[in-house]
């Protein structure tokens, strides 16, 4: 019997994510601290509608009904996050043990229902008390994440197989503190390049932390967006590569590689720092994998007044394009996966996070409702993710973003990624289409696709 087109290699990992801020709600209870989101999210004007995470999906009251929702797709595996000021309070020092004792308890939950726990012990939201003290602008962070990895890996590493350290630096750094639209909202080139610095140092701390006490696997997660030039003109030739090495080559480099990609100090100029010399011996640890975050593609042409790129996006005619503005380009996948291959070797490869935002109406029919433009959207990334695979990309498992409906940031809860409906009012979930399709996948491997 011929084997079927697109099933994926036996032992491949098929998960779902989420994020603490985004689905827990209880920012501030139990004990816990605030977290510069709890902070942004209550500051007006800085949230869609005015949403906030206070509520959220309520996942801290509901974790065991959401691990039957989880358990019902046929998840392999759940990837969230731990909100740091719900364990440290203060961000250091004093462990708030009920904070603690929430994961203990998800994680208990998920093993009792076949599904691995994989944790990320930052996805955004640092305690609010170390932004006062300078949070990712003060170098000290480094050893106060270090400190949290090490507390949280105590508690939870013989329980949990895989961590990541940091969710996406790019994003902190240039939404926190570059534009400005992200926690904390800082509008700075000269903070940026700083903050982006000492998020790496404390990644390559918190592994290092990890070496000492570890059992099991310990990566980090980046977005990556692939950059294809808009036109060959020069110009445009080299904006792409600016953009290219802004995005996908800031934080990977100094992490697999060791070193900086030159365009960071054009792109920067005066703004770029003489970092000292050993601080990449600490950022360039050995990881076990890379998570990698795929949505969408760029195409990219040179524009002087672009700041700090001189390099702008350009939509894409007769193109589909989703809530969040990102066109659908699943070739962007494959070629994500065989450009890293390529440039950072052969690690072992997770997509932590895909998916996609789409209004769906809902139609109710036999309890799920019906979303045909995500559905199709997770048909053909899955197909373009066998595809990285047919041409030996080292590619571990799959994560879905999201498990459910949830607080798109400061976008809040208007754009839906989710297989799970949420109904915020009422918090009822409710499958789609799309999580029917995802457990066909899960069942067969990808023999359905
Ligand atoms: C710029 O897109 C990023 O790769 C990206 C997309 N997303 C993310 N990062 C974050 O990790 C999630 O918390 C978001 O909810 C999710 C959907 O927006």
């Amino acid at each position: 019997m011929t084997r079927p087109r697109f099933r994926f290699p036996d032992g491949f990992h098929w998960g779902a994510a989420t994020s603490a801020y985004q689905i827990e709600g209880s920012p501030l209870a139990d004990g816990a601290g605030p977290s510069i989101w709890q902070r942004f999210a209550h500051t007006p004007g800085m949230m869609a509608n005015g949403d906030t995470g206070d509520i959220a999906c309520d996942h801290y009251h509901r974790y065991k009904a959401d691990v039957q929702l989880m358990r019902a797709l046929g998840l392999q595996g759940y990837r969230f996050s731990i909100n740091w000021a719900r364990v440290l309070p203060e961000g250091t020092g004093r462990v708030n043990p009920k904070g603690l004792d929430f994961y203990s308890r998800l994680v208990d939950e998920l093993l009792e229902n076949g599904i691995a726990p994989n944790a990320t012990l930052f996805h955004w939201d640092l305690p609010a008390a170390l932004d006062d003290r300078g949070g990712w602008l003060n170098r000290d962070v480094a050893h106060w994440f270090a400190e949290y990895a090490e507390v949280m890996f105590k508690a939870l590493d013989d329980r949990v197989p895989r961590w990541a350290t940091l969710n996406e630096p790019w994003v902190v750094t240039d939404g926190g503190y570059l534009h400005g639209a992200l926690a904390p909202g800082h509008r700075s080139k000269y903070e940026a390049p700083i903050a982006a610095h000492n998020l790496m140092r404390a990644s390559g701390a918190g592994i290092q932390a990890y070496r000492a006490h570890g059992k099991h696997e310990i990566g980090v997660v980046f977005n990556i967006e692939p950059k294809y030039p808009h036109s060959d003109s020069a110009e445009d030739l080299a904006a792409t590569r600016r953009a290219h090495a802004y995005m996908n080559q800031q934080f990977a480099d100094p992490a697999l590689l060791g070193s900086y990609p030159p365009e960071l100090k054009e792109i920067f100029g005066d703004a770029w720092p003489e970092f000292p010399a050993d601080d990449l011996k600490l950022t360039h640890q050995k990881v076990d994998f890379v998570g990698i975050n795929y949505y969408t593609r760029a195409v990219v042409k040179h524009d002087p007044n672009a700041y700090p790129l001189k390099a702008v996006p350009v939509p894409q005619p007769n193109k589909t394009y989703t809530e969040t503005g990102w066109e659908v380009f699943e070739q962007g996948l494959t070629d994500t996966l065989t450009w890293f291959k390529e440039r950072y070797g052969n690690i072992p490869l997770y997509i932590t996070e895909n998916g996609s935002a789409f209004y769906d109406p809902p139609v109710v029919e036999n309890g799920e409702l019906d979303d045909p433009l995500r559905t199709n959207y997770l048909r053909k990334h899955l197909k373009a993710l066998h595809d990285a695979i047919e041409a030996g990309v080292n590619l571990k498992g799959y994560y879905a973003w999201s498990l459910m409906d949830n607080l798109e940031w400061s976008l809040g809860f208007s754009k839906r990624f989710g297989l799970y409906h949420v109904d915020f009012a009422t918090q009822q979930r409710t499958p789609k289409a799309s999580a029917k399709l995802y457990a066909q996948v899960i069942e067969s491997n990808g023999s359905v696709l």
